[in-house]
C-alpha cells in the first residue's frame, strides 16, 4: 500500500503555561512539555503519512531554558525526511513572555515515528517535498542523524568493552545507589491513550520523568531539574488497561549532574497474574539541582553495590562520553578571525593570553574521560563551551619541560599533525608570534595558524610554568587560498613541578572546529590520536631531557 506525499508534514501547537502545567517552582514541568512535544510531532508525522503513527524514539533532548506560568509555549514540528516506514520529525520549542514579547529557545529535538495503519501491513512512505533551503539542509542532516541513532548501540557496546575494568570505590562518603531506587505503578486509562487505545509516548515519558526526579531528589535533597534525556526508545506498545511499572535508580553522578535510569514494564490482566512483564521502554535522564541562589549543587559520589549497578555505573560514563561528543559537534563554532596584533593592544593581548589560560586551568568541574598510565584526558563544560585538558606525567624537571615546550619550532618533533612552524616575530623574551601549518582536518586543504605564544616563569615554587597560546591576526600574513586559516581561542600548557626530576604537564584547549573531530573520535572510541600525541610529547621531553 502506498501513500501520496503531501507538502508539509508541519504542525504548530501554542499553549499558555497554567499552574496545572507547572511544578513547585512555577516552571512548566518537563513531563507536560514532553507530552506536548510528542503529540505535536506525531500529528506532523500523521499529516505526512496519512495514517496513524507511533513514536519509535526521541533522540537526546536538551532543555536550554525554562518556561514560567503565564508564558506562551510554541511547539513547531516538521517532517524532515521520510525513510522507508519511518520518518524523522524535527521539533522546536520556544517560550515567549507575554509582557516583554522576548522569545527564547527551550529545546530542539528530533523524534522518529513509524507509520502503523490500523489492521493493515506496513506502508512505504512517499518522500517529503522540500520547499526551502532549510528543508534541503534538514533533509540532508536527517540521514546523518539516523546513522548516529541506529549506530548508537554499537558505539556504546564498543566503549563499554573498552571501559571494562574494575573501578574501586574508596570514598567512604559515597552513597549506595540502592538508596535511590524508586518504584511506581500506573494504570493506563482512556485519557492516557490515543483513539486506538495506544498509550501516548509523551505520557509514558512524563511518568518516567516523575519517578526519575524522585530518585534524583534522594541524592541532592533539593528539587532536581531535568536538563537532558539520553534517547527514549519505545520497544513495544502498551494499551488502555495495561499496568505500567516504573523502576528508577541513580546510575552515576558527575560534578553538577546525575544520571537516572528508568525501566518501564507493561502487564495486561493475564500477564499481571502470571508476573510476565513486557519491557516496553528504557531511558536515561540527566538532572541538575540548584540552591536558592540559583547556583548549581555538587552531587555526592555514589557507589554501586551489585553487578548490575556496576554495569549501569560504567554505562553512565560511556553515555556521558557520547553526549559530550555530540555537544562537541554542536559547540564547535565557525572560526572567527582573531583580534589584530597591533602596537596599541600588544600588552593587553599578552595579558589576556595568559589570563584566559589561567582561568581555564583553574575552573572547577573538570571531568575525567580517559586514563592511561601517564596520560589522563579531562573535559569541561560551561554553557555551550567545551574544553579539553590532557595531563601528562613526565620524568624531567619542570624548568626543562618549560624550555622545550615554549619553543614551538620543536613541536614538529612530537606532534605529527604539525607540518611546519616558524617564528614570525620575537616580540621580546616572553612573547613570540609563530606561523604554523598543519594537516587538514576535513577536505584536503592543510590548515594554517598565526599564534601568539606567551611564556611565564612562576613567582613561587608552588606556581606552575605557563605557556599560553592564542590566535592573532597579522596584516602581513593574510589568509591564503592554499590553506584553511584556523583559529585557537585559548590553549597552552601549565607545567607543575612534582619533584626535582618529575613534573606534571597539563595541556589545555578550548574546543574549536579544528580540534572537534579529534575530540569526538576520542570520546566515541574510534581514535586514540589525542593519547598518541600526548605519549609522543612525553617521549620527546624525556629524550631531550636526558641529553641535558
Ligand atoms: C502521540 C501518539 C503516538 C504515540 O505516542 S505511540 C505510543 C508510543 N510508542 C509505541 O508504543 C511504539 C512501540 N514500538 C513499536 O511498536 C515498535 O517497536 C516499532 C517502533 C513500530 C518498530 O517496530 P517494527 O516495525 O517491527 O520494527 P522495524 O525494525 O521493522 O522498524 C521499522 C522502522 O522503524 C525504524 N526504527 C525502529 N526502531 C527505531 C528506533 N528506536 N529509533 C529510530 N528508528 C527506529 C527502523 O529503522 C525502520 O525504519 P525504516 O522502515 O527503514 O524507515
Amino acid at each position: 500500500m502506498e501513500r501520496r506525499g503531501e507538502a508539509g508534514g508541519r504542525v504548530c501547537m501554542s499553549q499558555t503555561v497554567f499552574p496545572a502545567h507547572a511544578d513547585h517552582r512555577g516552571e512548566l514541568s518537563a513531563g507536560q512539555l514532553l507530552k506536548w512535544m510528542d503529540a505535536t510531532a506525531c500529528l506532523a508525522a500523521e499529516k505526512h503519512a496519512g495514517v496513524s503513527c507511533v513514536t519509535a524514539s526521541m533522540d537526546d533532548i536538551q532543555f536550554e531554558d525554562a518556561a514560567r506560568v503565564g508564558q506562551i509555549i510554541t511547539i513547531k514540528a516538521k517532517v524532515n525526511r521520510a525513510f522507508k516506514t519511518s520518518m524523522e520529525v524535527g521539533i522546536k520549542v520556544t517560550v515567549q513572555d507575554v509582557l516583554t514579547n522576548v522569545e527564547k529557545i527551550v529545546s530542539v529535538a528530533y523524534a522518529t515515528y513509524v507509520a502503523k495503519p490500523v489492521g493493515a501491513g506496513k506502508i512505504e512512505l512517499e518522500p517529503i517535498k522540500l520547499l526551502s533551503a532549510q528543508d534541503h539542509l534538514e533533509h540532508t542532516l536527517a540521514i546523518e542523524r539516523r546513522r548516529i541513532r541506529l549506530g548508537y548501540e554499537q558505539v556504546f557496546e564498543n566503549l563499554m568493552l573498552e571501559s571494562n575494568k574494575e573501578d574501586t570505590f574508596e570514598d567512604e562518603d559515597a552513597v549506595s545507589t540502592e538508596f535511590t531506587h524508586v518504584q511506581s505503578i500506573e494504570l493506563v486509562q482512556p485519557p492516557h491513550a490515543n483513539h486506538h487505545g495506544n498509550t501516548f509516548g509523551g505520557q509514558i515519558m512524563a511518568w518516567m520523568e516523575t519517578v526519575a526526579s524522585i530518585s534524583a531528589s534522594r541524592l541532592c535533597h533539593s528539587y532536581p531539574i531535568l536538563k537532558s534525556v539520553n534517547m527514549f526508545k519505545f520497544w513495544g506498545p502498551s494499551v488502555v488497561g495495561d499496568r505500567l511499572v516504573f523502576n528508577a535508580i541513580v546510575n552515576n553522578t558527575f560534578q553538577n549532574s546525575v544520571e537516572v535510569g528508568v525501566r518501564v514494564e507493561a502487564y495486561n490482566c493475564e500477564e499481571w497474574i502470571k508476573d510476565q512483564a513486557r519491557h516496553i521502554n528504557s531511558a536515561f535522564l540527566i538532572f541538575n539541582a540548584v540552591n536558592d541562589k540559583g547556583q548549581l549543587l555538587t552531587f555526592p559520589k555514589i557507589k554501586p553495590t551489585t553487578k548490575d549497578g556496576m554495569r549501569r555505573y560504567r554505562g553512565a560514563v560511556v553515555r556521558r562520553r557520547i553526549q559530550l561528543a555530540r555537544k562537541c559537534m554542536l559547540s564547535a563554532k565557525e572560526d572567527k578571525p582573531s583580534d589584530p596584533w597591533e602596537r596599541s593592544n600588544q600588552a593587553y593581548m599578552s595579558y589576556s593570553n595568559v589570563a584566559t589560560l589561567t582561568h581555564l586551568a583553574a575552573k572547577l568541574g573538570w571531568e575525567i574521560t580517559s586514563t592511561l598510565d601517564d596520560v589522563k584526558i579531562w573535559t569541561h563544560e560551561e554553557g555551550d563551551v567545551l574544553s579539553l585538558k590532557v595531563e601528562m606525567q613526565v620524568k624531567i624537571p619542570s624548568r626543562l619541560a618549560f624550555s622545550l615546550l615554549s619553543d614551538f619550532t620543536l613541536c614538529q618533533q612530537w606532534d605529527k599533525h604539525v607540518l611546519s612552524c616558524e617564528v614570525l616575530q620575537a616580540v621580546n623574551e616572553d612573547e613570540k608570534i609563530y606561523y604554523v601549518t598543519s594537516l587538514p582536518v576535513t577536505g584536503d586543504k592543510p590548515r594554517d595558524f598565526v599564534i601568539l605564544v606567551s611564556q611565564r616563569q612562576p613567582c613561587k615554587p608552588s606556581e606552575p610554568y605557563v605557556v599560553a597560546v592564542k590566535s592573532v591576526t597579522l596584516t602581513s600574513v593574510p589568509p591564503s587560498p592554499e590553506y584553511c586559516r584556523s583559529e585557537i581561542l585559548c590553549a597552552g600548557f601549565e607545567i607543575h613541578s612534582e619533584s626535582n626530576s618529575n613534573c606534571k604537564v597539563c595541556y589545555f584547549n578550548q574546543v574549536t572546529s579544528g580540534l572537534m573531530p579529534y575530540l569526538v573520535a576520542n570520546l566515541t572510541g574510534s581514535s586514540k590520536a589525542i593519547e598518541d600525541t600526548a605519549l609522543e610529547c612525553i617521549k620527546f621531553l624525556e629524550r631531550e631531557g636526558s641529553k641535558s
